[in-house]
């Protein structure tokens, strides 16, 4: 039976905006309060896939949230009608406003941690949404994400929805940011790769001092215990202190992996040698390619200014690979040297694609933060939601869709118009037709 690899990108919702939400993510903070472009970010988007999609690749579609949240704005004690609270709240809490305004879902990458059906013990995908308890805006997503997703993948003999651990900093949990699967085929059972920032009932155990660790080791082994994930085949990594705080917010900023392929910068984890051979000794007779990145050839900041290592490794159809790359990538001498040299050396990685994804990049989100990988069968791919796949004909109406309803400046100031909440209500509802969900967003209940 066929097995691949479907990239599930997040589609850029109507109030994509800077913000400046995220203490530790260096491109959020550093560009908060520029003005955005939800249209050009939403065809950035939809470019890549499509590109994904003509590379040969599966590629899948996940819709954004409804913003601003107003139920949580009433929640936090605003009142009135909708209008009322806009003005109310962004008036007298501004920065509890703009949270409740984020397009953050795009970055699906910390949507849900998603196991194969090859490694679970009762065979099937199972998905847990990421509670994403570490930045207020992003804790409002689990629930409608898990919406999403259910509706997305709508068949219980396929697929295992959980519920999002507590929300609670004990548990914190960013999804599939710090989860990486290694394997020989994607629907043969692989090895798990949970990546930690800290342990949450441990505090003797190092830790980062100046920015936030957004996951804990205990949330990882939960998600392994919930997706029933064998010891055998799964490995706790613990990301090393230091880069966090120097702005790796998320493993995915520093290391990707794709099949037999590890790549990784040298000051990724704590224990490097020793977490490495688990890893190969857990994969198996196979031999594992660990492309090691040093801090000589690319210092840790050229890693996090380009995100380098946020980028997409592929498999092709011919079973050579690629990398996804954002265009940072190529505009630094330092890394394009580097991935020219890279593609030449005699592991599997033998193309480089450059994108420009900047307005996500503006916010901290490379071209793999915007996906959420799920390895799936052919009767597996069958029972997905049919309508969320990329073809020629979704995609053109998608860009309809987004030419039609986004507009194409937004500043901070801008969010608190009643008129933009009417206008990202008309475009969702007509979004979750097209992409068939049902009534997913609160406003539709
Ligand atoms: N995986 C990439 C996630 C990027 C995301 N940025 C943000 O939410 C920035 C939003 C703002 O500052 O407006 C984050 O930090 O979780």
């Amino acid at each position: 039976m066929k097995q691949v690899e479907v990239n599930f990108d997040g589609l850029v919702g109507p109030t994509h905006n800077y913000a400046g939400l995220s203490f530790g993510n260096v491109a959020s903070l550093s560009n908060a309060k520029a003005f955005s472009s939800p249209k050009q970010a939403a065809l950035q988007g939809l470019q890549k896939m499509k590109a994904l999609h003509d590379m040969g690749m599966t590629q899948g579609v996940l819709a954004p949230q409804a913003r601003p949240d107003i139920d949580t704005l009433r929640r936090l004690g605003f009142v009135g009608s909708d209008a009322s609270v806009l003005e109310q709240a962004s008036k007298r809490a501004p920065e509890v406003f703009r949270a409740c305004c984020s397009a953050s879902s795009m970055w699906t990458a910390n949507a849900a941690t998603v196991s194969p059906s090859a490694d679970t013990s009762d065979g099937r995908i199972h998905f847990t949404p990421a509670n994403l308890t570490n930045k207020f805006h992003r804790s409002l997503e689990p629930e409608v994400t898990g919406r999403i997703l259910q509706s997305t993948f709508a068949n219980d003999k396929f697929f295992q929805h959980h519920a999002h651990l507590p929300e609670n900093e004990h548990f914190g949990d960013e999804g599939a940011a710090n989860h990486t699967r290694l394997c020989t085929d994607y629907g043969r059972a692989g090895v798990e790769m949970f990546v930690y920032g800290r342990y949450a009932f441990d505090s003797s155990k190092p830790a980062p001092k100046k920015f936030p660790a957004r996951q804990t080791l205990e949330a990882s082994q939960a998600i392994a215990r919930l997706h029933g994930l064998s010891d055998d085949t799964t490995v706790f990594v613990q990301q090393n202190p230091d880069l966090i705080d120097q702005g790796v917010f998320h493993n995915d900023v520093i290391s990707v992996g794709n099949q037999n392929v590890l790549f990784y910068h040298e000051q990724a984890f704590l224990n490097t040698d020793s977490a490495l051979a688990e890893i190969q000794t857990k994969f198996g007779e196979h031999k594992l390619h660990f492309i090691r990145v040093d801090t000589q050839t690319v210092p840790v900041q050229e890693a996090v200014k380009t995100y380098l290592f946020n980028t997409q490794i592929i498999t092709l159809k011919e079973g050579e690979m690629a990398i996804i790359a954002p265009i940072e990538c190529q505009e630094s001498e330092i890394v394009s040297t580097y991935l020219n040299d890279l593609i030449s050396q005699g592991t599997p990685i033998k193309k480089v694609h450059y994108f420009d994804v900047k307005q996500s990049m503006r916010n901290g989100g490379g071209p793999a933060c915007l996906r959420l990988r799920v390895a799936m069968t052919e009767s597996e791919l069958e029972a997905v939601n049919q309508h969320t796949l990329m073809s020629e004909a979704v995609f053109a109406r998608l860009n309809k869709w987004v030419n039609k309803h986004y507009r194409d400046q937004l500043s901070v100031d801008d969010l608190r118009d009643a008129v933009l909440l009417d206008e990202t209500r008309t475009a969702l509802d007509e979004l979750t037709q097209i992409l068939n969900l049902g009534s997913i967003y609160p406003f539709q209940r």
